[in-house]
């Protein structure tokens, strides 16, 4: 609002009322010079009469409610009273210039701003008037013509303040309503709507700013013209004619609208309404016509794209891989895509109205959840029409429509992904080969087995099984034949346990079987012998039969072992002593375990020996009896260990065999062999052969065990196969005469297979080697087989040579042995002579040579040199 001073100031500009215009007033009210002169008189007559005329005025304005309304606080009457006191002061102080003029201007406009109508005001005056003309005739009654110049004066003055009370007023309402009909315009423009008002003759009478810019004219453009030359719209001149004529309203009615003589149209909804306006008091109201224009474009375009959205969310949801499924408020199905009809097996039309509970069995959270608006993913049972159930994943959203609570769910089948699953611990479970649990299946049932047979205080076995000589089985028909043995051994073994007991493969060739609420150990007895009886048939692999045994170890719970992983570790470790001992099945025994271990130690150092070089070979003069000489050594090895010290060979060289590492340290014995001939023969000793043992291990050929027949060789397989190849190549990089080394073989390694034997050996001496007998007396003590090899010499075994001289039994075996070697022209040594009297027994029976501690304990390499060369220069032989 407007400050007064302000409202003044539009007073004064609006109504021009300069000096000039207040001259011009005063003019026409003819007031003088002699009003003012007699106002001032009268100033002076009543300065005493101020307090109680203002209290009167204010007593009057009280008596009326109109008034007292707006005299509410005695502080605001106080302030009043004061205002009125001056007022009265100034109407006849006689000065009345701009100051005055502009005070009177004021006092009215803050009447008219507080409220008080023209009425009241002007009552105001005639009790002013009223009350002062009594004081005049008091004062000037005795002057007729004073009296009656002075109330003229006062009433021109009055007039004066009043005409300038009721132009304050009249501006007020002017500028009220100028406001009112600015404020009305800037509504109009404003209107979203377009707004068009016209008159009874459809000429255009105003435009807001909206319905100029939604059809792209200007005001000046459509002011004052005929409707139809603005605007091309079917059918709305008639509809406005109706209007007009009936005063009736029409709404909504839709029409394509644009400007007149243009092809562009917008889409547009009217409503056509008549109003009645008067313009001016005395002009009769006329009929106007207002149309309302809402543009459509924007919601037409909203309303298609809610379609296209619509209609591409149902082509999605359609062609989804998943089930979509909506209910509405009351649980009932509202939509059903085409993947849950193919989930659930309901046509859509079957499915809709149905309760959700119908495909969805089991109560779901986002159905129970007031509050949910997303459930995270979740698995439940699905429903199909044919009565079967199926697992589904499923998310969830609900919508909170004004109709209620809508509830969507995306569907996936999971059978496929179960059975995936499923697969997936199968597979994690068991063998692949075999289908049999495996040993992580294994262990963790033998876990609750453990713990159920704690509880129940019940025994129960682990039986480890491994397959013997399946590597070979493997190497020699290949792995398909391997593998189709063990789904065979899978498939008996099977057969020989109760239902409740459990066969798992551990992998290679290893079984492990769990036998529960044992009653003892015959129990596990009766299952191995089961075991056994049923290895004793063949397996036919193809065309080839093979025998196929088994080694078990057998473990108890809770004797042996009280947990899975040592449970089964016993049952391995009789199962190898079990197979070491050749027995079949074995019960696990703390003490064989210490020895395997021991063993298995000894094993892995052996390994690593050839390695870090802790081999050695001493060396055994062989010496002939008649003359003392030397005539050869014996290379004997020895195992430097680093903690245990030397190891003499027969500690660690049948283990080698097992395992097969003689192989190459057989390999070893020979080049260092000969390379020490090498080495002697530059040091300029005399020409002396060197012997090396082989054995068994080495000596065998594949086809001397029959095992492989032709078939593809293992690696060590192939590696026993060529001894021949490997003594040739030995002898060639170390540049050694053949007939420099004798080789050592014992009567056993002769039997194993004499045919076999025979060829290598034929092979061994036509390169020059010569061939010993070793251990002659302790095997077959067979003559007869001598004859059909190129044996050169037989080695009296030093434990019929130990007893000669006291045993008369030992003394006649060792002169019959060399009297028949003698008959079929082999020579003999004699081992472990230890005594002048063995020395002197067998020279006297005619042996050829002796070795042993009498001459010579086996010595390293470097000590036979000195030796040598001292028996060469005492007497020959010891007496
Ligand atoms: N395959 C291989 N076998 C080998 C090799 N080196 C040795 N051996 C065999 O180990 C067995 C034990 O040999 P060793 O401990 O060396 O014993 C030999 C001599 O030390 C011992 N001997 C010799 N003279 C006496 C004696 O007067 N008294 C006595 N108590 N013992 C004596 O006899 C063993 C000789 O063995 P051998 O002539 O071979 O029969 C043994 O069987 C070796 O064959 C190897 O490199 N490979």
């Amino acid at each position: 609002m407007k400050s007064l001073d302000e409202t003044v100031e539009a007073v004064m500009r609006t109504l021009g009322l300069d000096d000039a215009a207040v001259v011009r007033r005063k003019a026409f009210l003819e007031f003088t010079d002699d009003d003012v002169a007699r106002l001032r008189t009268l100033h002076a007559a009543l300065q005493d009469l101020a307090p109680d005329f203002v209290d009167a005025f204010y007593t009057h304005l009280l008596a009326f409610e109109e008034t007292r309304a707006l005299l509410p606080h005695a502080q605001t009457l106080e302030r009043l009273k004061r205002t009125q006191a001056a007022y009265f002061d100034n109407l006849t102080a006689g000065d009345y210039g701009p100051d005055y003029i502009l005070h009177r201007l004021r006092v009215g406009a803050a009447h008219q701003r507080a409220g008080l109508a023209p009425a009241w005001y002007l009552g105001g005056y005639s009790k002013y008037l009223a009350g002062l003309f009594p004081e005049l005739w008091q004062r000037l009654g005795k002057d007729p013509e004073a009296f009656v110049a002075t109330c003229q004066a006062l009433i021109k003055i009055v007039l004066l303040d009043m005409g300038l009370a009721i132009d304050t007023y009249i501006q007020a309402d002017r500028q009220t309503i100028l406001t009112l009909k600015e404020y009305a315009d800037i509504v109009f423009a404003s209107i979203p709507d377009g707004l068009l008002v016209l008159s009874p003759d459809l000429t255009v009478l105003s435009a807001n700013r909206a319905f100029l810019e939604r059809l792209g004219l200007t005001e000046e453009a459509v002011r004052g013209r005929y409707l139809m030359e603005v605007l091309a719209a079917d059918g709305l001149r008639g509809r406005a004619l109706e209007v007009l004529a009936t005063g009736v309203a029409q709404h909504d009615v839709l029409f394509s609208m644009g400007p007149a003589g243009s092809d562009e149209r917008k889409p547009v909804r009217v409503t056509l309404t008549g109003i009645r306006l008067a313009e001016e008091e005395e002009e009769e109201e006329e009929a106007r016509l207002l149309l309302i224009v809402e543009d459509l474009t924007e919601e037409q375009a909203l309303r298609a794209a809610a379609l296209e959205s619509e209609r591409r969310f149902r082509d999605l949801a359609e062609t989804a891989h998943d089930g979509i499924i909506m209910t509405d408020p009351q649980g009932k199905i509202a939509y059903f895509n085409r993947a849950a009809e193919r989930m659930f097996g309901y046509r859509r039309n079957q499915a809709l109205q149905r309760s959700i509970g119908t495909v969805l069995p089991e109560p779901l959270s986002c159905q129970l959840d007031e509050g949910l608006q997303h459930t995270p993913v979740w698995e439940t049972q699905g429903r199909r029409q044919d009565g079967t159930f199926f697992m589904v994943e499923g998310s969830s959203s609900v919508f909170e429509g004004s109709a209620g609570r809508f509830i969507t769910y995306v569907l996936r089948d999971l059978t496929e992904r179960k059975q995936f699953e499923r697969q997936l611990i199968h597979l994690a479970n068991h063998d692949p080969l075999t289908h049999l649990p495996n040993r992580k299946f294994f262990q963790d049932r033998l876990g609750i087995s453990l713990d159920e047979a704690a509880l129940n205080e019940e025994q129960l076995a682990v039986l480890f099984l491994d397959l013997d000589r399946f590597k070979l089985i493997n190497d020699t028909f290949g792995h398909a034949l391997g593998d189709k043995l063990l789904l065979m051994v899978a498939e008996r073994l099977a057969g020989c346990f109760r239902k409740g007991d459990m066969l798992a493969r551990l992998g290679g060739d290893e079984f492990v079987v769990l036998l529960r609420g044992l009653s003892g150990k015959q129990d596990a007895t009766l299952v191995a012998q089961k075991i056994m009886d049923g290895f004793a048939h063949a397996f036919q692999l193809e065309a080839h039969e093979a025998f196929v045994s088994a080694s078990i170890g057998i473990a108890f719970y809770p004797s042996d072992a009280i947990d899975a992983d040592n449970l089964i570790r016993c049952a391995d470790s009789a199962m190898y002593q079990a197979k070491e001992q050749g027995l079949g099945y074995q019960f696990y025994r703390l003490d064989l375990e210490n020895l395997s271990s021991e063993r298995l130690t000894l094993e892995n150092s052996l390994r690593r020996a050839l390695e870090r070089d802790e081999l050695r070979l001493y060396y055994q003069p062989k010496v002939d009896l008649a003359s003392g000489a030397v005539i050869g050594l014996e290379a004997l090895l020895r195992w430097a260990h680093p903690v245990r010290g030397m190891i003499p060979p027969d500690q660690f060289v049948p283990l080698a065999e097992e395992t097969g590492l003689i192989v190459p340290i057989g390999e070893w014995v020979l080049r260092t062999a000969c390379l020490q001939i090498k080495a002697w023969q530059g040091e300029g000793m005399p020409l002396l052969p060197v012997a090396v043992n082989l054995s068994a291990r080495q000596f065998r050929q594949p086809s001397a065990s029959g095992e492989t027949e032709g078939r593809p060789l293992s690696d060590e397989a192939a590696g026993v196969h060529d001894l021949v190849e490997t003594i040739e190549r030995v002898l060639g990089e170390t540049g050694v005469d053949p007939s420099c080394l004798e080789l050592e073989i014992t009567e056993s390694i002769l039997m194993q297979n004499l045919s076999t034997a025979a060829n290598i050996l034929q092979a061994l001496s036509a390169k020059g080697m010569r061939i010993f007998i070793d251990d002659f007396g302790t095997g077959y003590s067979s003559l007869s087989y001598l004859k059909r090899l190129p044996i050169d010499t037989i080695k009296i075994d030093k434990s019929f040579v130990g007893d000669i001289t006291t045993d008369q039994d030992d003394a006649a075996i060792v002169a019959a042995i060399i009297a028949m070697a003698h008959s079929l022209r082999l020579k003999v040594v004699a081992e472990g002579v230890e005594t002048q009297e063995q020395f002197d027994f067998l020279l006297e029976r005619g042996c050829d040579a002796m070795q042993g501690y009498f001459y010579s304990k086996p010595l390293p390499a470097e000590e036979i040199l000195p030796l040598l060369r001292s028996t060469r220069n005492s007497s020959s032989g010891r007496d």
